[in-house]
């Protein structure tokens, strides 16, 4: 991983300093291959020289001279050259291939571990298609730019001095007189360049705007279908795409600018050589033969000499993504393990907060929430909506941070603790069961190797997973579906407590874990929860007091604050908030029962 990054906000430092970054991250320990590959661009590079030096014994001892040795020399000499360009340039290409291929799979990874060591709010303000075009999109822009312009560096300098060597071996004047307007095109160049690197920049920022459009049509794809809101989708869409399309053809324009600009200067070149030079060959100063080897020698100039000068366009389009990531990867996490954690606590710990304060920006959320979940006890906490109760278990895995207080598993402060140690003590089971687009067993397992059969066996029947494997096609090797979509809510929450089952914490977290099931599914899922929790330290949120009710304790949340804390009986008696909400839901269910 880099270690010093260049900041992102220096222009006219970075070209240089990204360029160092690219090559101490990722590109120095592969110098030896490096160094493989650019040789044999040299030598496709040479090829090209040689093949216009072969131009003049062409003409003047073959064709002029009419010498027969020669038409033989010459054929198998040209031949030659061009089996050594076919060899050396499939190989650098090859090579090339593999070390882009590597460096870009090296970038991509550091990217997606770096991004996953950020804190929970980064992911707020990035939303994922951004992020994913960042990983995607702007590494692989970086690589093939690097790519072509070490090509440009190697082969295409080398096919150009080889050239010039040729032509000034034939005239220098006629050289001179070609290459002259070459100068003129540095301000206009440099002018460009700014100009590209914005552009670029600003495709790119589009092309994450874009992805992140398809990534919530793709994931929301029914409640559009549901609301008839294709039009409306597609016209947002469409609007993106044209704002796509014109920044990459203002990139485009920019970085065609340069090439452009050394047609004309070498057209005006040539203009001046045939004026010159012709009336030297009319003269018989100089040869057809001299005349053509120093055309074609131009001619073949061409080429490397416009791929030399859409380099620093090329650059600045990779520089705007070099700088993209740059702003990713200069973002540090700022919830970090302690450099001298404490060890995790052994068994069912008692957890404990105190006078814990925590916002959401400007927004108060815990305002100095105070309570103790005993230890291998079922604690619940209920409360209005957005009473901070989700927040609580979110400070408690360290996902947030609390702003004051104290957060304590058996007495050690949570922050004292390493992150990985403290998020191993809790399995969290939420009604929306994250699952991933694998099998029923990868999602169960997740990584998993040495658990036995027997094991996973218990666990599956213990969660009710058991129960509804003979429905699927290849039972436990059934794939769930992007974010589980095979699975109904009641099954992917089955999963979800297998899951938590074999993870075998001593702290449980269930939110709303059954809220989203029908009186069946819940019966069963309550009893695979009932079996989850027996000797863990269990933390419920609910808004159905009915399944909480036999919680050792139930903690009242009002507006970020516990209102009270006491058992189901203890509550009602004292008749607060608690036996509000139980008479509403009292009421509610009666009618229900009145109606039917
Ligand atoms: N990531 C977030 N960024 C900003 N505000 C947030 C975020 N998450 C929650 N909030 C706000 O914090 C408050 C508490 O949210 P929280 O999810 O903890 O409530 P809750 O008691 O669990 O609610 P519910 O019962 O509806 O799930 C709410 O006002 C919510 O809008």
């Amino acid at each position: 991983m880099a270690i010093n990054r260049p900041a992102p906000t220096d222009r006219r430092q970075s070209a240089t300093a990204l360029f160092w970054w690219l090559w101490q991250d990722y590109l120095r320990h592969r110098k030896g291959l490096l160094i493989c590959a650019m040789l044999l661009m040299a030598i496709e590079g040479s090829m090209l020289a040689l093949l216009s030096r072969m131009v003049q014994p062409m003409f003047d001892d073959v064709f002029a001279a009419g010498d027969k040795a020669a038409l033989y020399w010459v054929g198998f000499g040209v031949m030659g050259i061009f089996v050594i360009r076919a060899l050396t340039s499939s190989a650098q290409r090859i090579l090339m291939t593999m070390i882009q291929q590597l460096a870009a799979a090296d970038m991509r990874r550091d990217l997606l571990r770096h991004l996953m060591s950020l804190d929970s709010s980064f992911f707020q303000s990035h939303p994922p298609g951004q992020l994913i075009e960042r990983v995607q999109g702007d590494v692989g822009v970086i690589n093939s730019v690097w790519g072509s312009i070490l090509t440009a560096l190697s082969r295409d300098l080398i096919s150009l001095v080889g050239l010039f060597s040729v032509a000034l071996w034939i005239d220098w004047r006629w050289t001179l007189i070609a290459v002259v307007g070459i100068p003129l095109l540095v301000l206009p160049s440099l002018l460009v360049q700014q100009f590209i690197r914005r552009r670029a920049g600003q495709a790119r920022e589009i092309a994450g705007r874009i992805s992140t459009r398809l990534d919530e049509v793709f994931h929301g794809i029914n409640p559009i279908k549901l609301n008839a809101l294709e039009d409306y989708q597609a016209k947002r869409y469409d609007g993106l795409i044209d704002e796509s399309v014109s920044a990459e053809v203002k990139t485009s324009v920019g970085q065609a600018a340069v090439p452009a600009l050394i047609d004309i200067m070498t057209g005006l070149g040539f203009l001046g050589v045939l004026i010159y030079g012709g009336a030297e060959i009319i003269s018989g100063e100089k040869t057809n033969g001299e005349f053509m080897a120093f055309f074609t020698a131009m001619s073949l100039a061409f080429d490397p000499l416009r791929r030399l000068g859409a380099m620093s366009g090329q650059w600045q389009r990779a520089a705007a993504s070099v700088e993209r990531l740059l702003a990713v990867l200069n973002i540090a996490p700022t919830i970090l393990s302690p450099p001298v954690p404490l060890a995790r606590p052994d068994g069912a710990p008692e957890i404990t907060l105190q006078n814990v304060e925590m916002n959401y920006g400007e927004l108060p959320v815990l305002r100095g929430a105070t309570f103790t979940a005993a230890a291998g006890k079922t604690t619940a906490l209920v409360g209005a909506s957005g009473a901070g109760k989700s927040t609580i278990f979110n400070v408690l895995t360290r996902l947030v941070e609390p702003s004051s207080g104290m957060v304590r598993i058996d007495d050690k402060p949570i922050h004292e603790m390493k992150l990985t140690d403290l998020r191993g003590l809790f399995s969290v089971v939420t009604q929306d069961a994250a699952l991933f687009d694998e099998t029923l067993r990868d999602n169960i397992l997740l990584g998993q190797t040495a658990i036995e059969e027997a094991r996973l066996q218990q666990a599956l029947d213990a969660a009710h997973v058991t129960d509804f494997l003979p429905m699927l096609s290849d039972g436990l090797d059934s794939p769930a579906g992007p974010r589980g979509s095979n699975l109904s809510g009641g099954q992917r929450q089955r999963v979800a407590i297998a899951r938590a089952l074999l993870r075998n914490t001593p702290i449980l977290l269930l939110d709303e874990a059954t809220s989203a099931l029908d009186t069946k599914s819940e019966a069963i899922v309550q009893s695979a929860l009932d079996e989850l929790s027996a000797g863990r330290t269990t933390l419920v949120i609910a808004h159905r007091l009915s399944t909480v009710r036999n919680a050792h304790s139930i903690v009242v949340m009002d507006q970020g604050r516990v209102a009270d804390q006491g058992t189901h009986e203890e509550l009602l008696a004292r008749g607060g908030i608690y036996a509000d909400l139980h008479r509403l839901q009292f009421s509610k269910s009666k009618e229900g029962a009145d109606d039917q």
